[in-house]
């Protein structure tokens, strides 16, 4: 059975003291699903919301990494660098990392390789953009957006991977995607997986949906049978929000 998660990606939002108070306020909701929490704070939140989340329910996970080991990358994070503070898994490949820090598919199939080889768990992003849909060529371009980072892991590696559709034109724009858009991308997904690893790897993959993600509309986008959750980057900032969200399940 795949895990239904609800994942906050803050992005380069909270200094330390406003990381404190939504922690602090996350703290105080209430889960009634049984969705997996995760919340992603910017890299020098993660030791202290690490520690402040240690006793709950809530994932700390990290917003991106380098695939070295480590060396000469100055202003780079390694996977052994967020293992030691508690994180154990990482968003890759996310489209803000793709258009603003030229991150190629090449490029996040070695970060691919890190995170798992450092026995880590990668939410890997993908989506196309509106000209990509407009065009119609949405389905092309995501097929191979996982193909040129993803398949040349072996079936095992699914074990380790969460797959995040987020379509760039959704993205902090307030349009979501219909419920009907993304089942239809996400069932796609799946065939994609199934057609290269079989379908009990496909079936065991939880593949959420990111873009414009609100209280108002997650119900409805989560109601569709291949959307397993959410990657959730303006609501996550607010707890009340963020847990309307998780409990949307
Ligand atoms: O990019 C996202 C999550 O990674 C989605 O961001 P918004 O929810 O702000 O559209």
């Amino acid at each position: 059975m795949r895990k239904n998660i609800v994942a906050g990606n803050w992005k380069m939002n909270n200094d330390l003291p406003q990381s404190e108070t939504l922690i602090a306020d996350l703290k105080k909701q209430k889960q009634i699903s049984k969705a997996k929490v995760m919340v992603a704070p910017t890299f020098t939140n993660l030791w202290h919301a690490f520690e402040a989340l240690r006793q709950f329910d809530i994932e700390v996970i990290a917003q991106n990494m380098h695939f070295a080991e480590n060396g000469a990358y100055t202003g780079e994070i390694s996977a052994s660098m967020l293992k030691s503070v508690g994180v154990n898994t990482v968003i890759l490949g996310h489209s803000e990392r793709r258009e603003y820090f030229n991150e190629s598919d090449e490029l996040l199939a070695k970060k691919v390789d890190s995170a798992l080889a450092n026995d880590m768990s990668v939410i890997f992003c993908f989506g196309e953009e509106l000209a990509d849909r407009k065009s119609g060529n949405q389905e092309s371009i995501v097929e191979s957006q996982i193909k040129n980072a993803l398949f040349h892991l072996d079936a095992l590696a699914f074990n380790n991977i969460v797959m995040a559709y987020e379509p760039v034109w959704a993205i902090g724009t307030g349009e979501t995607a219909s419920p009907e858009q993304a089942q239809d991308m996400h069932a796609f997904i799946r065939k994609t997986l199934a057609n290269k690893y079989g379908s009990d790897v496909a079936d065991s993959v939880s593949i959420l949906y990111g873009g414009s993600v609100k209280p108002n509309n997650a119900q409805e986008i989560f109601s569709k049978p291949d959307v397993d959750g959410g990657l959730i980057g303006g609501a996550s900032l607010k707890a009340e929000d963020f847990f309307a969200i998780v409990n949307a399940f």
